[in-house]
């Protein structure tokens, strides 16, 4: 079956404070969006990548297609308003529903290969993969007069990639916006479906401050 990757780097990148966004940084001399995008051209020799980015920064994404990559694999289409309109320009693309379709944040540099064949195996058995990973943290709720306990064991953290069936996906995302869409779980069940939980990775951090950064770098480093 077809494979697809929306790979969305549309944001721009607010609470890492940095002129560039950060999916252009540059992490261990490469371009942090590199890497997840080396990684499932490497795991999926078959697959399509649809990056996603802002308008004002495609012809720097271009440059790094040229420099690491076999263009004819890659398309590029323009960012939207939120991730969720990032996410709908990049299926706007995909014209196979019979398909495996993966939404990846392209600031989690880290994905391995390992997971990725677990949410295709997942896909291909039920439809649907979203990776998740415990809570280390004790956790509170806010609530009307202060603040009580929450049982961490009923909390998953989520990640991405985040992959459907074509025949889930695609009309799923026909759907109105709405401001809890942060991830594809949140809009497939909108739409009225059950997702699968499979196995995260806890190195599948997702950048998002600049310490986020320096642990990415020194877990690449310990990879090499
Ligand atoms: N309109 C948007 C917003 C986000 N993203 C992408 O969604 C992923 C996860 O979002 P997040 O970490 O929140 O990135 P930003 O929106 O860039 O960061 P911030 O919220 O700090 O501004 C990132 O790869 C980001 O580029 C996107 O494609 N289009
Ligand atoms: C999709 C996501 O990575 C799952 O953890 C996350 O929701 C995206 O981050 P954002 O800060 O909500 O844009």
């Amino acid at each position: 079956m077809k494979k697809y990757v929306i790979l969305v780097a549309g944001g721009n990148g607010t609470r890492m404070n940095s002129v560039v966004p950060k999916q252009f940084l540059l992490l261990n001399g490469k371009p942090v969006l590199y890497y997840a995008m080396n990684t499932f051209l490497q795991q999926f020799p078959d697959c399509k990548i649809i990056l996603v980015l802002p308008e004002e920064h495609i012809a720097a994404g271009q440059e790094i297609i040229d420099a690491f990559f076999d263009y004819s694999r890659i398309d590029i289409v323009t960012g939207g308003r939120t991730r969720f309109h990032s996410v709908q320009n990049g299926l706007a693309m995909v014209q196979d529903e019979n398909s495996v379709i993966f939404v990846h944040d392209a600031v989690r540099p880290l994905v391995s290969g390992a997971l990725l064949q677990r949410c295709l195996d997942a896909v291909l058995e039920f439809g649907s993969a979203i990776p998740v990973v415990d809570c280390k943290d004790s956790l509170r709720r806010l609530v009307d007069d202060g603040n009580e306990a929450v049982d961490r064991s009923l909390i998953k953290l989520v990640q991405t990639p985040q992959a459907f069936h074509g025949k889930i996906l695609l009309p799923a995302f026909k759907i109105d916006y709405k401001d809890k869409f942060t991830d594809e779980a949140n809009v497939v069940e909108a739409f009225g479906l059950k997702v699968m939980l499979v196995e995260g990775d806890a190195a599948n951090i997702k950048i998002t401050q600049p310490a986020d950064l320096i642990f990415a770098a020194a877990m690449l480093q310990t990879a090499e």
